[in-house]
């Protein structure tokens, strides 16, 4: 039974987790080893707190379903049932945090990554008790995105999957089990392969970017969120999908290194919104903003496919 989870890493997702776990009724400990991330993540805190709100996630009972930060890596993990390490994607950053973790919790913890895509097996290298370990992949924003996919490595116990898979379900998320430990699991095989064409596009001049959004939030994007692709392509036709991929599949991208345009930008430390500037730019007052008008259409868009408006 899992009662005490411990987040170690406090960036983009981080905070958004620790509130949608606690509003589940669990006891959340959030730690990082940068001290600005732990202010910023308390400030952020009461920001998604609102958005669940909105979402109308009942709060627990008084008493259960806490979150309280410490910068004392000892303190988070020390009575914790499942870590979750949420720390940049890099094997080495994660594996030094295993190392670190190891000698410091039960033999029974279980520890999760939220790997946007390292293969588990890769991970549980780094650890003593690897059938503990499992991936608990969430999707950004994490308090407003209710599918995580959950993943065992090779040497995961079918035990540790089921307990999360559990977990997860018991707090009204979205469990998703993905069968076979292949790099960037399902959602991200999908999205980087969606990517990969749009940035080729956008590089080759096909279109600019701001129609690029355009195209594909309000042709693929919006249908995509009711109807999902194995049931869109009996919608249009499987004789349809055969006659289009059979010339379409040999034009589409198939670069197998990151992009021109993507390496430029991020050599200029152009990263996105987290820096100011990268496909757009934005202003601090415009990513507030963005932030707030995002989150409200997110929100009215999962109350109706829930179908609660
Ligand atoms: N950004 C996204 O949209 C998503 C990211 N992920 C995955 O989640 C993980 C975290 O990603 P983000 O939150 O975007 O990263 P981030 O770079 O925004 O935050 C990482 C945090 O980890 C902290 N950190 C670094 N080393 C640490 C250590 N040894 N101990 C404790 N804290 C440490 C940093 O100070 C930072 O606050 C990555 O594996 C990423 O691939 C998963 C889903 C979506
Ligand atoms: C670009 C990108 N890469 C990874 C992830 C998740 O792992 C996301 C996301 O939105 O969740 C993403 O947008």
């Amino acid at each position: 039974m899992i009662r005490r989870i411990a987040i170690i890493g406090l960036g983009t997702m981080g905070p958004g987790m620790a509130a949608r776990l606690a509003r589940g009724g669990l006891q959340v400990v959030a730690y990082d080893v940068a001290p600005a991330a732990i202010e910023r993540a308390r400030s952020m805190l009461s920001v998604a707190e609102t958005v669940l709100d909105a979402l109308a996630i009942a709060p627990p009972p008084a008493g259960v379903g806490t979150v309280r930060f410490t910068d004392d890596l000892g303190d988070a993990v020390s009575g914790a049932d499942l870590i979750i390490e949420n720390v940049p994607e890099n094997i080495s950053v994660k594996g030094d945090v295993y190392r670190a973790i190891d000698g410091l919790i039960a033999s029974d913890t279980i520890v999760a990554s939220d790997t946007s895509g390292i293969p588990i097996t890769k991970l549980q290298e780094h650890i003593s008790h690897p059938e503990r370990m499992v991936g608990m992949h969430w999707s950004n924003p994490p308090h407003i995105i209710p599918m995580i996919e959950v993943i065992a490595g090779e040497t995961t116990a079918p035990q540790t999957v089921a307990t999360i898979r559990d977990l997860i379900r018991s707090i009204g998320l979205l469990p998703v089990v993905v069968k076979k430990d292949v790099p960037g699991f399902v959602e991200n095989r999908v999205l980087y392969a969606l990517l990969r064409e749009a940035v080729d596009l956008v590089e080759r001049g096909v279109i600019d970017p701001e129609d690029l959004d355009t195209c594909v939030s309000w042709g693929i994007g919006y249908k995509i969120a009711v109807i999902g692709p194995m049931a869109l392509l009996d919608m249009a036709g499987l004789d349809i999908y055969k006659s289009v991929s059979s010339f379409l599949n040999a034009d589409l991208s198939n670069r197998d290194d990151v992009a021109p345009m993507v390496l430029e930008k991020t050599n200029a430390s152009k990263f996105g919104i987290k820096s100011g500037e990268g496909m757009f730019s934005y202003t601090p007052e415009q990513t507030k903003a963005l932030q707030g008008e995002r989150a409200r259409k997110l929100v009215a868009v999962r109350r109706i496919l829930e179908g609660r408006e």
